[in-house]
């Protein structure tokens, strides 16, 4: 059996929308993260388990996870043996932490490892973002890239090899806080302007050049104050009830930097040390987030998607 655990993620870590992701892991040992194990089977068996596996839709076909196999199956490796998926849902659909993302690294990563196909990072990294494409209804890399490399990736298109990792410290303890509702991704992306002025573009491109370069000469303080999100929270901020008093708040608290996690409505708040981090997430634990909801400090998980198991069955 070969068991593959895939991380949660925050795209755009607010300076950097659709081409700055970062994966992250809870320093309480949380896996934070989907699951997915494949073994050889008589039959194509399809499970999926886990808290938010009842979330999904229960079709097979219609789970991201499946799809990839069955995908795989016709256009990568035709041969693959017959096997048995299950999915372990950690993550909660549209939650701002790169679910679907999740699902779609995991899945693949452990086909290509069952299959023995070795897919190029390149190509495993192009077949996942079809996927994602798939159910946002864009082509961005953001979750995608963290979640499979690990660490804080500049990614898109243009980026040679798709994705560049960033340095970072670590003293930084990212907070993420998932309220217990849902935002659909197409429809944050559906509130978002479809032009951005001349103005605008220019200092979205200044910042997150500039904050690139900052992480490289290891000036972070520098760094978290440029992490701004000028082009997608002010528009999403009003669809995540609480999120701007939260913000608010956290940043008294001592976060250098707070937005929206992806297409929310998780927050997150990046801190540079443990002891603000706990304030903050216990703010926001008891004041942001519903019984649905959780709250974790994590650090960066630089490890990304890892073979947890790859025992013979
Ligand atoms: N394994 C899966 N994981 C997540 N979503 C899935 C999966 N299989 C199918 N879906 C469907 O894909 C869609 C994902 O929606 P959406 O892109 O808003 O969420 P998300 O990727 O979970 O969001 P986020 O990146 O903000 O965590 C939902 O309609 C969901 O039912
Ligand atoms: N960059 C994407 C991430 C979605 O998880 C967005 O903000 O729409």
């Amino acid at each position: 059996m070969i068991e593959v655990y895939a991380p949660a993620s925050i795209g755009n870590f607010a300076v950097g929308f659709d081409a700055l992701g970062a994966a992250i892991a809870p320093i309480d040992g949380t896996l934070l993260g989907d699951v997915v194990r494949i073994s050889a089977s008589a039959e194509t068996e399809f499970v999926c388990s886990g808290p938010y596996a009842h979330k999904l839709p229960q079709q097979a076909e219609q789970n991201l996870a499946f799809m990839c196999m069955a995908h795989f199956r016709a256009t990568v490796a035709p041969d693959m043996p017959t096997a048995r998926m299950e999915l372990v849902k950690n993550l909660p659909i549209g939650s701002g932490l790169g679910s679907s993302a999740c699902s779609v690294v995991a899945a693949l990563a452990a086909l290509n490892k069952f299959a023995g196909t070795e897919l190029s990072e390149d190509a495993l990294i192009e077949l996942m973002a079809d996927f994602e494409a798939k159910v946002s209804g864009a082509r961005h890399y953001d979750n995608i890239t963290p979640c499979l490399l690990g660490g804080l990736q500049l990614t898109g298109a243009l980026i040679p090899g798709r994705s560049l990792t960033l340095p970072t410290p670590s003293n930084w303890y990212p907070v993420v806080a998932f309220p217990g509702f849902t935002l659909n991704t197409a429809q944050a992306r559906a509130v978002l302007p479809q032009q951005m002025s001349l103005h605008h573009g220019i200092e979205f491109a200044q910042r997150l050049s500039a904050f690139c370069t900052l992480m490289h000469q290891q000036q972070h303080e520098l760094a978290m104050e440029l992490m701004i999100d000028t082009v997608a929270e002010p528009y999403r901020s009003e669809l995540i009830s609480g999120f701007s008093a939260a913000k608010k708040a956290v940043l008294e608290l001592g976060a250098k930097a707070v937005s929206i996690s992806g297409a929310g409505p998780t927050l997150f708040a990046l801190c540079d040390n443990i002891n603000d981090a706990k304030n903050c997430q216990q703010w926001l634990q008891q004041n942001y987030v519903n019984e649905q909801g959780f709250s974790h400090t994590c650090q960066i998980d630089t490890a990304g998607t890892r073979v947890l198991n790859e025992g013979k069955e």
